[in-house]
C-alpha cells in the first residue's frame, strides 16, 4: 500500500518511522511518502493561509496551495510520470476534520483494501471547502473524525488512522490470529471490549493470575474470556451489545 500524506508538519509523522509501521515500511508492505505542502506556496513567505470570507475566528487553508499539491501528488502517477501502486490511477483522499464521519474499525478495513490513499491534514480552522468539492468524484474524497473531541490540526489524526489501518495488512502483525480477535473485528468476538490480559509471574504483589487462564483447558478458558468481554462491554459500551447479532449469544451469554 502507498501512502502519501501532505502537511505543513511532515516532520509530525516521524513515529511512523518506528515499532510495527517503520518495519512495515522496512519490507516494503507500506510506502508512505511525506509532503510539505508550503513547497507548492510560491510568496516569499511560502503562506498557505488567509481569512475566512464571511468573517470569524482564525484562518482558512488556501485552496489553491492545496490544489497545487494534490495535482503534483496525484498527476506524478496519473501522467505516467511514476508506476502508480498496482495500477490505481487515483488514490483515495482522505480528510480528517471534527465534522467528519466517524473512523471505526469497519472504516480502518475498508481503507486497508485500498492500494493508496491520500491523507491532507489541516491546520488552523480546515481546508477551504473548494477543494474536497474539486477532488470529491475522482478522488473518492472521504472526510472523517477519530472522534468526539478538537485536535489542533490533522496529523494526530493521520497517524492514528495510519496504524489502524497499517496494522491490518498481511504480514504487518506476527501473528495474523491477533487482527482476527480484534475487539470491533467481524467474527465471534465483533463488538466486544477486549477483556484482561495476564502473563508471568502468577503473583505479583498479592495478585494472582485467575486460576482458569493456568488450567490448561482451552474451552474454559475461552468461556471465561468471553465472560469477561461480554461483562466489560455491558459495564463500558453497553450501546455495542444492542448491536451484537442475538443469534450469536448462546444461553450462557444471555445468563450473565
Ligand atoms: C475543521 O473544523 C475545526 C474547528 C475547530 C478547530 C479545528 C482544528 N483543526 C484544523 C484541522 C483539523 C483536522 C482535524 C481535526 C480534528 C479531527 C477530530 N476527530 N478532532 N479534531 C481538527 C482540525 C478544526
Amino acid at each position: 500500500m502507498r501512502v502519501d500524506i501532505i502537511s505543513i508538519f511532515p516532520e509530525y509523522f516521524a513515529p511512523l518511522d518506528v515499532s510495527l509501521m517503520g518495519k512495515a515500511r522496512e519490507r516494503g508492505i507500506l510506502d508512505i511518502r511525506l509532503h510539505q505542502l508550503r513547497d507548492w506556496a510560491h510568496d516569499v513567505h511560502r503562506t498557505v493561509d488567509d481569512t475566512p470570507y464571511g468573517g470569524g475566528p482564525g484562518m482558512v487553508m488556501k485552496p489553491e496551495i492545496w490544489g497545487e499539491a494534490i495535482d503534483a501528488v496525484v498527476g506524478a502517477a496519473a501522467a505516467g510520470g511514476e508506476a502508480a501502486p498496482e495500477g490505481a490511477v487515483a488514490p483515495r483522499m482522505i480528510v480528517p476534520t471534527p465534522s467528519g464521519r466517524p473512523f471505526t474499525q469497519e472504516v480502518a478495513l475498508e481503507y486497508a483494501k485500498e492500494p493508496w490513499l491520500l491523507f491532507t491534514p489541516a491546520r488552523y480552522e480546515g481546508i477551504d471547502s473548494r477543494v474536497m468539492a474539486e477532488y470529491g468524484f475522482r478522488l473518492r474524497v472521504d472526510e472523517v473524525s477519530i472522534g468526539d473531541y478538537v485536535l489542533a490540526g490533522g496529523e494526530a489524526a493521520v497517524l492514528v488512522m495510519v496504524e489502524a489501518v497499517g496494522r491490518l495488512l498481511p504480514g504487518v502483525l506476527g501473528n495474523a490470529a491477533s487482527v482476527a480477535d480484534d475487539s470491533f473485528a467481524p467474527g465471534t468476538m465483533e463488538n466486544l471490549l477486549e477483556g484482561p490480559v495476564y502473563t508471568k509471574p502468577p503473583t505479583w504483589r498479592g495478585h494472582d493470575v485467575p486460576e482458569i487462564l493456568l488450567s490448561g483447558h482451552h474451552g474454559k478458558i475461552a468461556r471465561w474470556r468471553r465472560d469477561e468481554a461480554l461483562r466489560r462491554t455491558a459495564e463500558k459500551r453497553p450501546e455495542l451489545l444492542a448491536r451484537l447479532d442475538p443469534d450469536s449469544l448462546d444461553k450462557h451469554d444471555r445468563q450473565l
